[in-house]
């Protein structure tokens, strides 16, 4: 392939995300117009933090783990931390857009180019693409990274494609890589996701009332965009061990949507005393719309309530309901399949296992399969959630490789145990007693279709309406799109995960 020198390109001209591009200077263009092998730059420690876990997620580690275990490791913080962090999410969500690019770039598709290679690109892609990086550091910073981590060989390739990719601006790109026709085929590419994933959230957003033929374009372009804009940090007070006030004076502003929530403008919430204790944590606060309508359902129960987290692991809305049971003089029990994830749960209790202990009331925790809990203990619980495990498209903000791993088989196996945990629930639910049933994903299959499969094959449950228990910290019931007895919250309009809740009443 021959090299090009970059162009001049346009000073200060914003990029199709609308960030201002540096300009670039004469000394730029001489400088990525020399050989790599003329540099001698050492790859710098962020750069390589960042690589290292991309190539565990290739791997199958997830990054929202991986990566805080090697900032931590290599003593990477701040700054320097919230930079790996972008680079990260940032060439894993958005490779659906810079391996067409990058394609082009190389002359070859990505499919015959060294997948550790590939990752150096992508990596460089973000800088230079979507990132205030000036064009010289962004390449020379990369090539330095190939030469260190995929050989010299590799490093004038990687040279000469970063070189490429610098010539055209994000839009010009856009402009060559983004096909036309059916809008759900550009967004795919434009917003980088799978092309099925965006069709199942047009599905969605109509099957849930949140759009019409004429607005679906739109809120699904919304929607989508949404998915590549880094998650706000949400904490919550837990109930009894921390409160709201006390988050606000550590930094973070009220939730105007939950009761128990607040969000954090940046900085570590680690920092926090509150969360450091496990008495606050973070969590979206559409989980905690969740569990607060759950409890804010009136039961008739004969003696103290009992409520049971059938799907507890990690323990987030266990560690929200724990509080809520013990304020309402109830006992909770947090169940989970998963060995390791009981123990997570356990972990993030304690304070509230104590709590009760104080209070004369129980939290316990427990390994077990949900799907026989109805079976073994029919009609002891007054409360149950069933938050069942779901593909997650709608937290796609959180887990930057979730949306390149799930297929369209994944549905299938989730649909009959998601079915299976909701058949469970009620049985293990006394007359007048409520079921809550909930997702992280919006897609119909796991959501709508799951509910009416199960209540119409039964006679023993009816539909409450959601919407009268999803109220904001103002008591005001959150403004929700459709008309359906349940909920579904989306990342474009509430700003949380598109969680979806269905309130099941069991008959007396
Ligand atoms: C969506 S997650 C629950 C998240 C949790 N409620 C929270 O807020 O942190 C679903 C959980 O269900 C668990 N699970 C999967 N199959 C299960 C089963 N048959 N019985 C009980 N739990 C199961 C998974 O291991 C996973 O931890």
């Amino acid at each position: 392939m021959s090299e090009h020198g970059p162009r001049d390109p346009q000073p200060g001209r914003r990029n199709a995300k609308g960030r201002q591009r540096p300009e670039r200077t004469h000394g730029d263009r001489e400088r990525s117009a020399q050989r790599p092998s003329e540099r001698n730059r050492s790859s710098d420690p962020q750069r390589l933090a960042a690589y290292t876990v991309l190539r565990a997620v290739a791997d199958g580690a997830y990054a929202n783990l991986e990566l805080p275990k090697v900032l931590r490791d290599r003593g990477i913080s701040g700054r320097d931390a919230a930079f790996t962090t972008e680079l990260v999410y940032g060439a894993v969500r958005m490779h659906g857009l810079y391996d067409p690019i990058i394609s082009v770039a190389a002359g070859r598709p990505v499919a015959k180019i060294d997948p550790n290679v590939l990752d150096t690109l992508r990596l460089g892609a973000h800088q230079l693409l979507d990132m205030r990086v000036p064009t010289h550091a962004a390449v020379d910073e990369t090539v330095a990274l190939a030469r260190k981590v995929n050989g010299a060989g590799a490093a004038g390739f990687v040279n000469a494609v970063m070189r490429r990719v610098s010539e055209r601006e994000l839009d010009a790109w856009l402009a060559e890589v983004v096909p036309t026709g059916e809008l759900t085929a550009r967004l795919a590419v434009e917003q980088s996701h799978p092309e099925w994933i965006v069709k199942a959230l047009r599905a969605a957003l109509l099957g849930h009332g949140a759009a019409t033929a004429d607005t679906v374009d739109s809120e699904l372009t919304a929607l989508v965009t949404s998915d590549n804009a880094p998650a706000k940090v949400s904490l919550v007070a837990r109930p009894g061990l921390a409160t709201v006030a006390e988050l606000v004076e550590a930094g973070a502003d009220a939730s105007p949507l939950s009761r128990v929530g607040a969000v954090l403008d940046g900085g570590d919430p680690g920092g926090i005393p509150a969360v450091r204790d496990g008495r606050a944590a973070v969590q979206d606060e559409g989980s905690q719309l969740v569990a607060l309508a759950l409890a804010a359902v009136p039961v008739d129960a004969h003696g103290p309530e009992q409520w049971l987290d059938l799907c507890a692991g990690p323990g987030g809305k266990a560690g929200l309901l724990a509080g809520l049971a013990i304020e309402a003089g109830a006992d909770l029990t947090a169940n989970e399949v998963s060995e390791h994830r009981t123990d997570l749960v356990r972990q993030t209790l304690r304070p509230a296992i104590a709590r009760a202990a104080a209070a004369g009331r129980t939290v316990t925790v427990r390994t077990g399969d949900g799907r026989t809990i109805g079976e073994d203990e029919p009609g002891r619980y007054d409360r149950v959630l069933v938050d069942a495990p779901c593909t997650g498209l709608g937290a796609l903000r959180r887990r930057p490789e979730a949306r390149w791993r799930r297929t369209t088989a994944d549905l299938a196996d989730l649909g009959k145990l998601q079915r299976e945990l909701l058949a469970s629930a009620i049985d293990a639910t006394a007359p007048g007693g409520v079921i809550g049933y909930a997702t992280c994903s919006p897609h119909l299959a796991e959501t709508s279709f799951v509910v009416s499969d199960v209540t119409k094959r039964r006679s023993d449950v009816e539909l409450l309406d959601v919407r009268d228990f999803v109220r904001d910290t103002s008591g005001a019931a959150v403004d929700v799109p459709g008309t359906g007895q349940t909920v579904q919250l989306w990342p474009h309009l509430h700003g949380t995960d598109g969680m979806f809740l269905a309130l099941l009443r069991k008959k007396g």
